[in-house]
């Protein structure tokens, strides 16, 4: 299968803080990968780094075969960023939003499919600034996707969002993942990196603790479920034994 991301030994500091170190891993066309870890771990520089907005201090990135900090106008045009706290202005409509994005681009979805796929529809005439946490986070997925973009970036993907709406997101990206879109995406809840990731990354401190599948994740821990073996391989006083018990 064709690699999208490629990405070796990555570094970048903030003066003293190595906030992310030789990170590197490979994600293949209509995959989902998981990039995990507590808050500071690195995973948003790494992403940053990653999408050409951030100059990194070593290593090599590759997103669909072009650098990003290069190619970076290229790559906007194949590429979808889910943004966190992004800045509207306040009297913006989401049909006016939806549609500044897509004048963006050369070869747009259609957002109103998008809005409806996404359970938006009746808030197309809403202002932005009154759209509940969830349906905002829900708008930010569809504003990524109106790229058309062949990967799009996730960050904390259903952060605020109900159970059923998690749910129908899930269900929605597997869709798009069939159709062949790359997602890399970042979560706080193993459940959806369950339900979603072929593969996953655990930072730990701006460096890998694992890399690999769910089942291996789990397999590769003294633990039963993803949730477990994740606090496992990112706690502190449990690694620190790991690793002793390693050099023992
Ligand atoms: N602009 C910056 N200047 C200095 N230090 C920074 C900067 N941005 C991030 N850091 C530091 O780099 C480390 C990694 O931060 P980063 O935001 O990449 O983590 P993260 O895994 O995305 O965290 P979160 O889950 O909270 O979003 C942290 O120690 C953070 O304090």
């Amino acid at each position: 299968m064709e690699t999208t991301i490629h990405i070796e030994r990555l570094c970048k500091s903030y003066g003293a803080v190595r906030a992310v170190e030789h990170l590197g891993f490979t994600v293949r066309r209509g995959e989902v990968f998981g990039l995990l870890g507590a808050n500071g771990a690195g995973k948003s520089t790494a992403i940053e780094c990653i999408l050409g907005t951030k100059s990194y201090d070593s290593g090599a990135v590759s997103v669909l075969g072009m650098d990003p900090l290069k190619d970076r106008k290229r790559l906007f045009e194949r590429v979808g960023v889910q943004f966190q706290e992004a800045k509207y202005q306040d009297k913006i409509k989401v049909a006016e939003l939806c549609g500044m994005t897509r004048a963006l681009y050369r070869n747009p979805a259609d957002y109103r499919s998008l809005l409806q796929r996404f359970g938006l529809s009746d808030k197309a005439a809403s202002l932005v600034s009154e759209l509940s946490g969830g349906e905002r986070q829900r708008l930010f997925i569809v504003l990524a996707l109106i790229p058309n973009p062949e990967v799009v970036f996730l960050d904390e993907l259903t952060t605020g969002l109900d159970a059923r709406a998690r749910r129908d997101v899930w269900q929605c990206l597997s869709e798009l993942k069939t159709g062949g879109l790359t997602i890399l995406l970042t979560s706080h809840f193993m459940d959806e990196v369950e339900a979603l990731c072929d593969h996953l990354m655990i930072m730990k401190k701006g460096k890998t603790v694992f890399y690999g599948t769910v089942r291996e994740a789990i397999t590769s821990s003294p633990c039963e479920s993803l949730e477990d073996a994740y606090l496992w391989y990112t706690d502190e006083e449990v690694t620190g034994r790991a690793d002793l018990q390693s050099i023992v």
